[in-house]
């Protein structure tokens, strides 16, 4: 469906986005995460066909986005910092929407008009922060997209605003296979929301997957040998992404399977031997630390 090959976009001097690729299924909903000034706005805005890419090319089912506007057509941006026209009323904005987008279901953003709350009369610079991002969701689900990009689309919704833009987000994709792609650093919401995630550091994806692979795929231990000499032979065997030592127990954070990383351990003497699943938020820092971050002590 979505299509990012070799993409690059350079500001002046810093390259913002680098040599990246990147393949969004029909009806998935990929989470971006990564550190600030990682490239995902920008990212986003290429692909939303916004910006246009210094090289390499965006395709939406094989139509690049940039130059073709029926596909523009079929994609809403939802930006971190949302942009209204001045003065403009929720109607004029919905009538504005209603003419851009040929698929505007009129009967669906009346009936929204439940959820939502907001007098179409009111002024949208007037509204606050929360309610500006209820009708930015109100308009874009209106504009029945293929494609959903959202950048940080969270920031500002009560948890029961939230919880509702979620469910309506679900039956999207449920019943009309909408695709979303959505940058987020609210990793909680990541981990509810996403089948897919891509971490990206400097412009570049370090690692994509099925979320519940990347949750299979990384574990917390705690470890204690009966003779500590065996230790550095024992770890040696294993992909440690991040080591503590507090008194005799060690504490690793160890990419593979759980059977493959309890057979190891088992093949030396244990006193303890701990494995213990980790969130998407902690994965995320020890990721990170594999690249070059900063992190100290921060075990929990
Ligand atoms: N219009 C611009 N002109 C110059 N530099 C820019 C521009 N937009 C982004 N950049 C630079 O490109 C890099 C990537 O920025 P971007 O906004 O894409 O990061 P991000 O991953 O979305 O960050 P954050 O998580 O902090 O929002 C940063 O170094 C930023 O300063």
């Amino acid at each position: 469906m979505i299509q990012v090959n070799s993409i690059s976009k350079k500001y002046n001097d810093h390259l913002a986005v680098d040599d990246l690729t990147l393949h969004v299924k029909k009806g998935s909903i990929y989470g971006l995460l990564g550190s600030n000034g990682a490239g995902k706005t920008s990212l986003l805005k290429i692909i939303a066909g916004i910006n246009r890419a210094d090289k390499g090319s965006i395709l939406i089912d094989d139509i690049p986005s940039y130059e073709h506007v029926q596909v523009k057509e079929r994609v809403i941006f939802i930006p971190d910092v949302l942009y209204f026209f001045p003065q403009a009323t929720v109607a004029q904005m919905a009538s504005q929407y209603r003419e851009y987008y040929p698929k505007w279901n009129q009967k669906r953003f009346e009936q929204l008009s439940s959820a939502f709350n907001i007098g179409l009369n009111k002024k949208v610079h007037r509204l606050s922060k929360g309610m500006k991002r209820q009708v930015a969701f109100w308009l874009a689900l209106s504009a029945m997209p293929d494609v959903m990009i959202l950048d940080e689309p969270i920031d500002g919704l009560d948890p029961v605003m939230r919880q509702k833009i979620k469910n309506l987000l679900f039956q999207d994709v449920a019943e009309r296979e909408m695709t979303i792609i959505i940058s987020s650093h609210n990793l909680r919401e990541i981990e509810d929301l996403c089948d897919h995630v891509g971490i990206m550091h400097k412009g570049k994806i370090m690692i994509e997957k099925e979320i519940d692979d990347l949750k299979s795929d990384t574990h917390k231990v705690q470890l204690a040998l009966a003779d500590p000499t065996h230790e550095e032979h024992l770890l040696n065997q294993l992909n440690i992404l991040h080591y503590e030592k507090r008194g005799s127990v060690s504490l690793l954070i160890v990419r593979g399977s759980e059977e493959k990383i309890s057979k190891i351990i088992h093949s030396t003497d244990v006193l303890l031997y701990d494995l213990l699943p980790l969130t998407l938020e902690e994965i995320f820092i020890y990721e990170m630390e594999d690249v070059g971050y900063e992190i100290e002590k921060i075990l929990l």
